[in-house]
């Protein structure tokens, strides 16, 4: 079983952060960790409190970890801190890796601040040129390289530019634009767009963890990146269409759209 590692954020309602990339990393079939940068008093109604981690507690499960199961591929999500950031940096730089998937959580579906504004430019210089991917959002990708994003030309240009701070890949997402929910991943060699219908659903909360998560865990199995992504456009997708209504929000998607629960009876 491959060893997948998600660095971020603790949501309590179980449908983002720490918890739904642990569910994906299990529903894909790949061993999952985590290192918890920060608890948030979450549920499908918004963001309630938010107390980060110490510096020391991160590195400290980052390298307990790599010195007893090196994970085979890394996801990042909510950092919360300059601090924090540089914590992860440091301490990544004395292990060997190969896939870092930067999921470059800014602000939640219901408004908050998952990352102090402060903290943004950090995340530019050094989480972003250490990514194998990045995959921001379109507003996530309208505050790195303030290039407004209306439609697919736009979601190049900016592509480009988030490219040219050093990461392999950048895949960026479409779900807030109208239309259909048309994903663009970009590389040197690379320009390909990954099209869905948009499906009329509220239950979204996590989308974003869950398909950062899914490429996560399709490279640890050895998928190129190009399939990886589609694999993981394929998960979320279904994971979208089979979420259910859970508290009064906005609820979780369907991690364990693929189990058949007959079989564990
Ligand atoms: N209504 C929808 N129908 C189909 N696919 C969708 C829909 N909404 C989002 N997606 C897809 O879900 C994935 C996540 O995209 P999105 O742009 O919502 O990320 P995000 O904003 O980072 O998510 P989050 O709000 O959880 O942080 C993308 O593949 C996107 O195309
Ligand atoms: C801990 C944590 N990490 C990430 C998100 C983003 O997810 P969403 O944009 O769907 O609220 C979140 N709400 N909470």
């Amino acid at each position: 079983m491959e060893p997948t590692l998600t660095i971020a954020g603790s949501d309590s309602s179980g449908g983002a952060g720490i918890q739904a990339d642990l569910k994906t990393f299990s529903a894909i079939g790949t061993y999952g960790m985590s290192v918890i940068t920060a608890v948030t008093a979450q549920n499908t109604q918004g963001v309630f409190l938010v107390e980060e981690l110490s510096s020391e507690i991160v590195k400290k499960q980052i390298e307990v970890i790599f010195n007893d199961i090196p994970p085979k591929a890394i996801k990042i999500g909510m950092v919360s801190s300059s601090q924090i950031i540089k914590e992860i940096v440091n301490t990544l730089k004395k292990y060997d890796y190969k896939y870092l998937v930067l999921d470059p959580v800014m602000i939640s579906k219901s408004g908050y601040h998952l990352l102090q504004p402060e903290a943004k430019m950090n995340l530019i210089k050094y989480l972003i040129p250490m990514a194998y991917i990045v995959t921001p959002n379109t507003l996530e990708a309208e505050e790195i390289t303030k290039v407004s994003i209306k439609n697919i030309e736009d979601m190049k240009i900016a592509g480009e530019k988030i490219l040219s701070i050093g990461p392999k890949y950048v895949l960026m997402k479409g779900g807030h634009l109208e239309g259909d929910a048309v994903d663009v991943l970009i590389g040197r060699d690379i320009f390909k767009i990954y099209k869905e219908r948009r499906l009329i659903k509220k239950n979204t909360h996590g989308t974003g963890c869950t398909l950062s998560s899914a490429i996560t865990a399709y490279l640890a199995l050895g998928y190129d990146i190009e399939r990886a992504v589609e694999l993981g456009k394929i998960y979320i997708t279904q994971a979208i269409k089979n979420s259910f209504d859970i508290g009064n929000g906005v609820g979780p998607v369907n991690h364990f759209w693929n189990i058949d629960y007959e079989k564990v009876k």
